[in-house]
């Protein structure tokens, strides 16, 4: 491959979702999806569930890119807000951060433990912010996969976190073959013009949640941040938990917190650096 460009990242990772982050803060960087898909491959690339620029904002700290390994870009990316708001606080040295996406303006602080919690703003709940294509009572959707007398899957809630979420509930955690088969069956469904992560929430109890995600142009992740809002807020509304909740991931333990007087979302977990490196254009 002919080597005209070369740029800096690092490779991060919360809760086991992974993302190669560059700062795009004085130099821009605009990658086509050719190449957002030649560095997320986890056989000849550097290999990650999403890449993510840090660039500059005029009402924010930064505002923070978001492809997914297919090479599409999206709004908003929850586990890559805690790596990034962790980036901007230790760079700063602030102790919190204003970090604008194309999901919305959110917050990110320093947590206990050397974790971060952002604010990920409102969840939306109306049929026309998923977008989902027909008007539909979000509570629970008219989705179901499976015989129509006995479906495998079927009225999930819909929410959007600056990205579009269903969240399925089931009386126990999907494997991944199930999540894989099912997952990306939803994603391209007609009911979602611009396609959705799927989540599958198994209620422990009312404060403690197992969520397996199939991502949107990221497939089966180790763990998805907007997901788990959108878990949480799902669960919620239907009275399978309350308005806090662990959520254990397959990579980590996330806690989230749906704020009666404020109607926010705040997500607290971890952040972890794996490594530097060189990307070649
Ligand atoms: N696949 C998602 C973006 C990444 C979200 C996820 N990794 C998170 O931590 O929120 C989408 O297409 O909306």
């Amino acid at each position: 491959m002919r080597t005209d460009m070369t740029r800096p990242f690092l490779k991060m990772n919360g809760a086991g979702n992974d993302f190669v982050v560059v700062n795009a803060l004085e130099t821009p960087f605009q990658p086509t999806v050719d190449q957002v898909r030649a560095i997320a491959d986890r056989q000849t690339g550097e290999g990650c569930d999403q890449l993510i620029a840090i660039e500059p904002s005029e009402q924010a700290d930064a505002f923070m890119r978001v492809w997914n390994a297919d090479g599409g870009m999206v709004e908003t990316c929850g586990n890559a807000l805690r790596c990034v708001g962790w980036v901007l606080m230790e760079s700063t040295g602030k102790t919190e951060v204003r970090i604008d996406t194309l999901g919305g303006l959110t917050t990110a602080r320093r947590a206990a433990d050397g974790q971060v919690t952002v604010d990920m703003g409102a969840p939306r709940l109306d049929w026309t912010q998923i977008p989902l294509e027909e008007e539909m009572d979000t509570r629970g959707i008219e989705l179901q996969i499976g015989p129509i007398d006995d479906p495998v899957l079927h009225t999930p809630g819909a929410v959007s976190m600056g990205n579009p979420h269903v969240v399925f509930f089931m009386d126990h955690a999907p494997n991944d073959g199930f999540v894989r088969g099912s997952g990306s069956l939803i994603e391209h469904h007609p009911l979602f013009p611009e396609g959705v992560n799927v989540g599958f929430v198994h209620a422990i109890s009312p404060d403690h949640i197992r969520l397996r995600v199939w991502e949107r142009g990221a497939g089966l992740t180790k763990a998805c941040g907007t997901g788990a809002c959108a878990a949480l807020v799902a669960s919620a509304r239907r009275g399978v938990t309350g308005r806090h909740a662990t959520v254990d991931v397959d990579g980590g333990r996330l806690v989230i917190d749906w704020d009666e007087a404020s109607d926010h979302v705040f997500m607290t977990g971890p952040v972890e650096v794996e490594r530097t490196g060189v990307l070649s254009f």
